[in-house]
């Protein structure tokens, strides 16, 4: 059963027993462009407080540097080190643990960011924002001469989807059964600051539909940025706590690092998702209707 917060004493049980606090950020900080009421104060009091502060985002369409500078933009206080993006675990897990071959390429669905970590780390693309990718002119077999040299598609959130981004990726991932599948992450939607629309899991479903195949998520719940985040930073699993607006991912990210877990109502899930016959099985250690509850901490 999940905790409810409400009164101060609820709050500063929060700072008394976690020191390193992950904050996911779409739904959690901000909305789009439009930060959560709260947000930049409670993060400048945990900070006031000696916490650890990190940010860990299945968004894949900013790089760890371009993520700096909406943070910046914003006025969000916050070092690169402690930006943790999906397209920054995928090149580095394309790079350390499926060890691409140097000759070999990554045929990207995606934007800026996956190409920035990719190029970051070293690793050859294609596709992304390659403006002969980026067309709505029909796609036909006949006049397309496939890369040899691609050994893994990697698809995340895509504004600019067409019929030939997921034509190619699907015939790289047909005609050869050793190319890998990796998703960013799979997210079913994604929460913008007008409305939900559709994310990264809802741009890469047709290529699982027409091949009957799923690919390697690598954004959470998989345990990928948390490696990357122990690779950097010492901390207690037992003394932190991962802030999150979806149970799917960000709940069950933090339950899966034997975190704590505390989910916020600003993004994704609602109350009729943890509440009522039709609650998710997912549930967090905590719930509170946004960041911006723990003001009541600032004296
Ligand atoms: O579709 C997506 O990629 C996600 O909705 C989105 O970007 C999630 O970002 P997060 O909530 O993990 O910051
Ligand atoms: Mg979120």
């Amino acid at each position: 059963m999940a905790a409810r917060l409400s009164l101060k004493q609820d709050y500063e049980g929060l700072l008394d027993k976690y020191d390193t606090w992950l904050f996911d950020c779409d739904g959690v900080l901000w909305e789009g462009d439009r930060l959560v009421d709260g947000a930049i104060e409670v993060l400048d009091l945990l900070r006031s407080r000696n916490k650890s502060v990190m940010f860990v985002t299945n968004n894949a369409t900013k790089s760890r540097k371009s993520y700096k500078t909406k943070f910046d933009k914003l006025g969000v206080q916050a070092h690169v080190d402690e930006i943790y993006g999906s397209a920054f675990a995928s090149a580095v897990y394309i790079s350390s643990v499926v060890k691409l071959p140097k000759d070999k390429r990554v045929y990207v669905i995606g934007m800026t960011g996956i190409e920035e970590e990719l190029r970051e780390e070293g690793i050859s693309y294609l596709g992304g924002t390659d403006p002969a990718d980026n067309t709505l002119e029909p796609f036909t077999l006949a006049n397309w001469t496939p890369d040899p040299a691609v050994g893994a598609v990697l698809c995340g959130l895509d504004t600019s989807i067409n019929y030939t981004k997921l034509s190619k990726a699907f015939q790289y991932l047909l005609r050869d059964p050793a190319c890998l599948f990796l998703a960013t992450n799979e997210d079913s939607t994604y929460p913008s600051a007008e409305g939900l629309l559709p994310g990264a899991g809802s741009i890469g479903a047709p290529l699982r539909f027409a091949l009957g195949r799923d690919p390697i998520s690598i954004g959470k719940p998989a345990g990928t940025m948390l490696e990357c985040i122990k690779a950097k930073h010492d901390f207690d699993p037992k003394r932190t706590i991962m802030i999150g607006d979806r149970l799917n991912t960000d709940i069950q990210f933090g339950k899966n690092g034997s975190l704590a877990t505390l989910l916020v109502l600003t993004g994704i899930t609602k109350e009729s998702d943890i509440t009522g016959p039709n609650a998710s099985p997912t549930v967090p250690d905590y719930v509170t209707k946004s960041i911006g509850d723990l003001r009541v901490l600032i004296s």
